[in-house]
């Protein structure tokens, strides 16, 4: 099955800069397109909550701020880019009662339009920009003349004209530079929640912290340990990164490669796809939705409790040893906004 892809040609920048954008939420995502978009000469403003720690970071980047219910007021086309957790009640309160007919309402993963905790009127334009990787990638992208590739998705089209606007808005962004690409609001929920659950942030963190157990449980040295489960996993993955599973199967030694067919399957075995699949029917029944938004309403206990034992994993401390002593270890992404 062949996807729509659609790039700077495709896109009419025009469209975005003919209209008022109210980014709401200046976090990763956030910051990344109100910048991007103001750069690309759009007029923005941020809404952003009253006491909200982020204000002085958008003001100092020289953004105008104001609340979320005024923003969505002044605004043609508003891009919701707050929490998924907050966004119902950012919605019903500040937003709906500031939608009118003509205006779009845009977001940056589907999780409130698909499971239906938003449900916006037919006379708007709900669509989709969703970068392929975090804001500050996003950002530090466009500023190199780059970009990042997104999804881009139409839910409700009642100008006629949301697909063309959520192009000018990925444009705006840099995401057409790199290419956009066609989805829905369902496609890209259930596979963003799987990939983070099963394989990016689940699955490899699990992975890690096994490897890193099993070796120090057997004596050997937690750093020694750090270097093989985690340190080096950067180094595969680039490779996979440049060239796939191919690319780092050619670079790694005939015994690595040996030992990676042989036995990569033990470790990723039946069981564990049974459990992948069982995930995933898990995000496709909406029981993964009703769960994180019950437990998002009880104040996050489980999350609260596995954050503070992730934090207290043996590896963070060895890790944090180890990194000191690596001057090349670059500032991590995550800091420079
Ligand atoms: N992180 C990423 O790279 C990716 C995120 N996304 C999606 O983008 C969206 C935003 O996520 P992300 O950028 O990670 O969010 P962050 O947690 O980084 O930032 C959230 C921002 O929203 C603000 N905020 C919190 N509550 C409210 C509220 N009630 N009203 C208005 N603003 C509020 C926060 O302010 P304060 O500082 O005061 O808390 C902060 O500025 C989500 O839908 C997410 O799924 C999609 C792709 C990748
Ligand atoms: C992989 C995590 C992610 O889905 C992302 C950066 O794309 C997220 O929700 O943060
Ligand atoms: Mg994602
Ligand atoms: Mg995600």
């Amino acid at each position: 099955m062949s996807v729509e892809v659609y790039y700077d040609d495709d896109a009419d920048l025009g469209l975005i800069q003919a209209k008022k954008v109210a980014v709401i939420g200046y976090g990763s995502q956030g910051h990344a397109h109100a910048l991007s978009l103001r750069d690309s000469g759009v007029d923005v403003v941020i809404g952003l909550p009253e006491g909200s720690k982020s204000r002085p970071k958008a003001e100092e980047q020289g953004l105008r701020v104001v609340t979320p219910a005024q923003a969505a007021a002044e605004a043609d086309v508003i891009m919701v880019l707050a929490p998924d957790t907050a966004q119902r009640a950012l919605y019903t309160e500040s937003i709906a009662p500031n939608l009118a007919p003509g205006k779009a309402i845009f977001f940056g993963h589907g999780f409130n339009i698909r499971y239906g905790l938003i449900k916006p009127p037919a006379e708007v334009d709900v669509a989709m920009v969703a970068p392929k990787g975090p804001g500050h990638l996003v950002r530090r992208q466009y500023s190199d003349g780059k970009g990042v590739p997104c999804l881009v998705a139409v839910e409700q089209d009642a100008s006629g004209n949301a697909l063309a606007l959520a192009l000018a808005y990925a444009k705006g962004i840099g995401g057409t530079r790199a290419g956009a690409i066609r989805t829905t609001f369902t496609e890209e929920t259930e596979t963003d929640l799987f990939g983070e659950q099963a394989v990016l942030c689940g699955g490899a963190a699990a992975l890690v912290q096994t490897g890193f157990e099993v070796l120090t449980e057997a004596g050997y040295a937690p750093e020694v340990a750090y270097f093989e489960c985690l340190h080096e996993l950067k180094l595969i993955v680039d490779l996979m990164y440049e060239g796939g599973i191919a690319k780092m199967r050619y670079s790694i030694s005939d015994t690595a490669e040996y030992g990676d067919l042989s036995r990569g399957h033990r470790i990723i075995d039946s069981r564990v796809k049974d459990e992948m699949r069982k995930i995933l029917g898990e995000i496709q029944s909406g029981e993964f939705a009703r769960e994180w938004v019950a437990e998002d309403e009880a104040g996050r206990p489980n999350f609260t409790k596995w954050q503070a034992e992730g934090a207290a994993h043996p590896i963070e401390e060895t890790g944090k040893k180890l990194r000191g002593m690596m001057s090349w270890v670059d500032r991590p992404i995550t800091e420079t906004a």
